[in-house]
């Protein structure tokens, strides 16, 4: 079991960052801070962008391809002045004048990133080139948001930063996982070689509204299943484990560390840990059935149902936040139990699915 050294020693610069753009020292025109989000339009990416647009000194920029996200995300800041939104890839280069990065473009959900591999894997090497070179034009700050998957399968539970995993290079989930891994590289190869400033947070799995419905992730298949009175599909074994962060503890955590004084790889996530099944068990308590079903016109079948796995599917992930909660001064706040029925009303709406009663 490998638990591999700190990766402290990598973050020597070698040279002085970028100079930032002269409107930064103008006497006389002093500008909104300038953010760029890219993936804006995805789930994270919309509830970060409702965050950053509450200051009145930030001007945000999403640009986005909706593979995933969708225009209907960001409809309330559509047309507001210091708001805007550009279709628009990032395996391809982009000239924007911005201070602050938040690079999150890329297919998340697993369904999603498997579907078309290569491009999954181009998003992260040729995307995260992109935006560095962008930031190293533009002096910017940025922030990738990488993944626990970089830690694959893990040997060592839970995980710290300073292991370096266990994944596979060659199977279907390594266009994601190791995608993100040498995006990671990209982010500190930039930074000792350039000067860039960089942050990474790793993201342990998060939920909240506005997932897709059909995104195939466990937490919203579990909440549409169970509005729907369908049985929830665990996926075999049903014992594998993972940590749920609700959303707006993310973005928090997000916006600390990109403000904050440390490059990372910093590890955000909720530390309670759960099985698919305790999952399953908890969704059918505190999500309600369908009003047909509460008034027993339907008979609801919100039963636990077993189905196959998808290979190299981690048996356990939980994340160790020592380094957030001393560097960051951050730590979720919100449980799963109180997470899933935020989830409740949005998934209503979209559903069509009527009001409990
Ligand atoms: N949600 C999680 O649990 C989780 C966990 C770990 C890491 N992350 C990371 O956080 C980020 C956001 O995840 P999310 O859950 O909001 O996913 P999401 O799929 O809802 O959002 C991703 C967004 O990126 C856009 N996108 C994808 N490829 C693009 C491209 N080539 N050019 C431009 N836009 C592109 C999509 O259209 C979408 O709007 C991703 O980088 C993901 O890897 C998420
Ligand atoms: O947080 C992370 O770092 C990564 O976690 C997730 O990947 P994964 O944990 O596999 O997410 P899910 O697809 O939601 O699966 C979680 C578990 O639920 C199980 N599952 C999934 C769907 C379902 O209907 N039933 C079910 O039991 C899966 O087998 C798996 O064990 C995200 O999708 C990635 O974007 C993210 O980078």
């Amino acid at each position: 079991m490998a638990k591999n050294s700190a990766n402290g020693d990598h973050q020597t610069t070698t040279k002085p960052p970028p100079t930032p753009s002269p409107l930064r020292f103008s006497k006389f025109f002093q500008p909104n801070m300038r953010i760029l989000v890219t993936g804006g339009a995805g789930f994270i990416g919309s509830h970060l962008v409702d965050k950053l647009m509450e200051n009145e000194k930030n001007e945000v920029i999403v640009v986005d391809n909706f593979f995933t996200g969708s225009k209907d995300n960001l409809k309330k800041w559509i047309g507001h002045p210091r708001f805007e939104l550009r279709r628009h890839d990032v395996t391809e280069p982009l000239l924007v004048e911005v201070d602050k990065i938040y690079h999150l473009a890329c297919p998340a959900s697993p369904i999603f990133y498997k579907y078309n591999a290569v491009k999954t894997i181009k998003t992260n090497v040729i995307g995260t080139l992109n935006m560095l070179g962008l930031a190293k034009r533009v002096g910017a700050r940025i922030l990738l948001t990488s993944t626990s998957e970089v830690y694959g399968d893990p040997l060592v539970h839970p995980q710290p930063e300073s292991y370096w995993g266990n994944v596979n290079p060659i199977g279907v989930r390594s266009c994601y996982d190791e995608g993100k891994r040498v995006a990671e590289t990209l982010m500190f190869d930039y930074h000792r070689q350039h000067g860039i400033e960089i942050r990474i947070a790793r993201i342990f799995n998060t939920y909240g509204p506005r997932m897709n419905i059909d995104d195939g992730r466990v937490v919203s298949n579990f909440i549409a299943q169970s509005l729907r009175d369908e049985p929830l599909t665990v996926q075999a074994p049903g014992t594998q484990t993972r940590s749920f962060c609700y959303v707006s503890d993310m973005v928090d955590g997000l916006i600390r560390l990109m403000e904050g004084d440390n490059t990372g790889p910093i590890n955000i996530g909720n530390p309670g840990e759960f099985t698919m099944i305790e999952l399953a068990e908890l969704v059918k308590e505190v999500i309600t059935y369908s009003q047909e079903a509460a008034l027993g016109l339907i008979s609801p079948k919100v039963e636990i149902k077993m189905v196959e796995n998808t290979p190299d599917d981690p048996r356990q992930r939980k994340p160790d936040i020592t380094k957030a909660k001393e560097l960051l001064g951050w730590e979720p706040k919100v449980k799963l139990r109180d997470g899933l029925p935020l989830m409740e009303e949005d998934f209503r709406l979209r559903l069509g699915v009527s009001k409990k009663i």
